[in-house]
């Protein structure tokens, strides 16, 4: 049987395009079907969009860390941010579509839903392929409330053309606080509501308190286990009744409660392609349970961090899988992972409770960053980090909550991931002084 693809994949963020594109290169027969814009989310309405928008916010935290030896007030403005925004990513659409075309991908623009196993139909074409990836991604959560139409998600405040005065974030994961940090530091009066008592759960709790308490020392109103209850619409914006029977009122709100997998809508249930509410099902290959068809990226059923390094490795994974280059299941390295708040939160490995969990195995040492005099250059004040060490003394684990602290796990990354020993540490010749330098000079 001949197919018009050798690989047809649906999505075209990078749990397609990080692989999509090498395999093109190797005369693999290639179609990418979107039907938003190309990328995904992490170019167009994730990623790229907020660390602009947050790269004003980090350097006004830098100046403010450096009074009295640099003083005078710096004003963000929201508009020309927002415009600087869109100048750095909206050729970004074009340029991964130019990459594509450019080793021979047909770029196929619709919506994409399984005909059968080997055919995937776009409006009325159908398109027929040996392999399938589905690589659809997620879409946020939204409360379900009383009026739970007012409320708006990540998309739409990277898009917001003014700043509100108010702004009422709900929810305590990655984007609420990145988000509540942003609209912060551009001036607006942010409630944040936590349903429970704890946010980023993932994190360190103790490292995550910093964050919450530099956020309330800028003026970030904290609530937690507050739940909303319903939104109702007011003359000037929203109001927000909550089980607390506090009545919160913004003029916009954020409804950062999570994002869920795009599994609707795919044809999944009429093939037998299994799914849970966390996504699609896949084994060792990321082969779903119909054999030529796989998943990639945030919409599998994974522990692994949804993000966009995940997201690469996992299409990587699959391009040397269909170019022959392996048979092997996928062997997920340490992970890492950040938020972009103020200050930042990065952790890789082992956590502090698994080494806490585990004494036999493990011991954390500790650090508090302004003892670092790397550190007292830039006059950091606080943060702490923690690095946790196997019987053999190498670093399995770390985890930081400071203004660099993704820089300082990205140059331990290495370590961790393989198994550095003495030996191999003495051979690293580091430039000083660097945040590299200080981050190497702990181990
Ligand atoms: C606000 C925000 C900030 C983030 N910040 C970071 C960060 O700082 N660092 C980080 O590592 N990660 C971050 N992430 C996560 C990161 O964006 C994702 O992990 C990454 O984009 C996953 O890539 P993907 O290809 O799996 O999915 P996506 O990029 O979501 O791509 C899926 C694509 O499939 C398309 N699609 C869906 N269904 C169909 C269909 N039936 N037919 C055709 N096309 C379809 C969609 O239009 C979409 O373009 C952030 C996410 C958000 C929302
Ligand atoms: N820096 C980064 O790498 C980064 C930044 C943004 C987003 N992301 C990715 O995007 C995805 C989504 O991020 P997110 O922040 O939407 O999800 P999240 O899972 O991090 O946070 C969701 C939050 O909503 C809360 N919540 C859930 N249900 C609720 C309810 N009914 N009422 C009130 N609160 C509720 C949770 O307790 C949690 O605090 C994640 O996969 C994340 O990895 C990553």
């Amino acid at each position: 049987m001949t197919y018009q693809y050798d690989v047809l994949y649906l999505g075209s963020g990078h749990g397609t395009f990080d692989g999509a594109i090498p395999l093109a290169s190797k005369g693999v027969k290639v179609g990418v079907i979107e039907e938003g814009l190309i990328g995904g989310t992490c170019p167009n309405r994730g990623c790229n969009a907020k660390i602009t928008l947050d790269a004003p916010v980090a350097v006004q935290r830098q100046l403010a860390a450096l009074n009295p030896v640099l003083t005078g007030q710096t004003q963000l403005h929201w508009d020309a941010s927002l415009a600087h925004k869109n100048a750095v990513i909206d050729g970004l659409p074009a340029m991964i579509g130019g990459l594509l075309k450019s080793v021979g991908v047909d770029v196929i623009n619709g919506r994409g839903r399984l005909a059968d196993a080997h055919t995937i139909a776009v409006g009325e074409t159908t398109y027929t392929t040996d392999k399938i990836v589905l690589a659809t991604g997620l879409h946020p959560h939204r409360l379900a409330i009383p009026g739970q139409e007012l409320l708006h998600d990540s998309t739409d405040f990277l898009a917001l053309p003014e700043m509100p005065k108010h702004l009422v974030v709900i929810g305590g994961g990655y984007i609420a606080l990145e988000f509540a940090t942003i609209a912060n530091a551009a001036g607006s009066n942010v409630t944040v509501v936590l349903h429970g008592d704890q946010a980023l759960r993932s994190f360190h709790q103790p490292f995550v308190e910093q964050v919450l308490r530099e956020l309330t020392a800028q003026g970030v109103t904290l609530l937690r286990n507050t739940s909303v209850e319903a939104a109702t619409a007011t003359a000037t914006g929203v109001q927000l009744t909550t089980n607390t029977g506090t009545v919160l009122d913004a003029d916009w709100v954020l409804d950062a409660t999570g994002r869920l997998p795009n599994t609707a809508n795919l044809g999944l249930e009429d093939l037998g392609v299994a799914y849970t509410a966390n996504g699609i099902t896949v084994n060792d290959h990321l082969q779903t349970s119909v054999p030529n068809i796989y998943a990639s990226g945030d919409v599998i059923d994974k522990t692994q961090p949804r993000l966009t390094p995940t997201a690469i490795f996992e299409s990587t994974y699959l391009m040397h899988l269909f170019a022959d280059e392996t048979t092997a299941p996928i062997d997920y390295p340490a992970i890492p992972t950040t938020t972009f708040t103020s200050p930042r939160l990065a952790q890789v490995g082992v956590t502090v409770a698994e080494a806490q969990a585990h004494p036999d195995q493990y011991t954390v040492e500790t650090h508090h960053i302004p003892d670092d005099w790397y550190r007292q250059v830039g006059q950091e004040t606080g943060g702490d980090n923690a690095l946790i060490f196997d019987r053999d003394h190498r670093l399995v684990g770390a985890t930081e909550v400071s203004d660099q602290a993704p820089d300082v796990i990205n140059t331990l990354l290495p370590a961790i991931v393989f198994h550095y020993g003495p030996a191999e540490l003495e051979r690293l010749v580091y430039l000083f002084p660097t945040i590299g330098a200080s981050a190497w000079g702990q181990l």
